[in-house]
């Protein structure tokens, strides 16, 4: 079993918010959901979208699936992640999510292996960025027991678990802006990001 190999993508929400559905973001006349996988194929083997929309990647090169435990938000779409992984870490990130960083990835991979936490999120004030984080095959079980008691919140699980949270600081040297962490909700968000970033995005 690798250590890194996979990363998991999370595509099954409702984007109520949006309007339509956020695993369909068109940025500057691009698949922002592409844009994701070209970007994390380079850095993963193991490539594995959690949607609830399986016909959108009929013919993807990715390992598609539909989360088990249906309903239960971003956590069941994590624990569905984790149980088809086949590493002990799996990289989380989000279908809304425009900005990628390499380099905070390196940084989180490298902690966890001194560290050897169950996972590795950032921690912002009293809130955490469930997404740009790692998570492990050893939390499974303590999901599902979360989810079995109808908890729905990350971190109220990340809690009862060994997790090492980086402290806002060290993220921002990554990206003082927290670009890293944004996700996309709205239309209005999606027009002010495409106005924001510059033509090559
Ligand atoms: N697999 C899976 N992914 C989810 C689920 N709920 C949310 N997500 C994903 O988690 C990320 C953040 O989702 P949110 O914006 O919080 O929720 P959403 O349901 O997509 O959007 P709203 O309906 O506007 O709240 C997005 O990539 C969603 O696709 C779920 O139940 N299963």
């Amino acid at each position: 079993m690798k250590d890194f190999g996979s990363a998991i993508i999370l595509a099954g929400g409702k984007s109520l918010r949006m309007g339509f559905d956020k695993q369909k973001i068109i940025l500057r006349n691009n698949s922002l959901m592409d844009r994701i996988t070209d970007i994390l194929s380079g850095e993963f083997d193991e490539l594995i979208l959690v949607t609830n929309d399986l016909d959108i990647y009929k013919d993807s090169p990715y390992t598609i699936i539909e989360d088990e435990i249906k309903g239960m938000g971003p956590l069941g779409g994590i624990h569905a992640g984790l149980k088809r992984s086949s590493s002990r870490y799996s990289f989380v990130f989000a279908c809304d999510m425009p900005v990628l960083n390499i380099g905070y990835i390196h940084m989180m991979k490298e902690m966890i292996a001194i560290i050897k936490p169950q996972a590795c999120v950032a921690r912002y004030k009293e809130w955490i960025e469930p997404f740009n984080a790692f998570y492990s095959a050893s939390q499974i079980e303590e999901i599902e027991k979360h989810l079995g008691s109808g908890g729905r919140a990350v971190y109220d699980c990340l809690k009862k678990c060994n997790t090492f949270f980086i402290e806002e600081e060290v993220a921002r040297r990554f990206s003082p802006d927290w670009d890293m962490f944004y996700n996309l909700n709205t239309r209005e968000e999606l027009a002010c990001f495409v106005e924001r970033v510059n033509q090559n995005y």
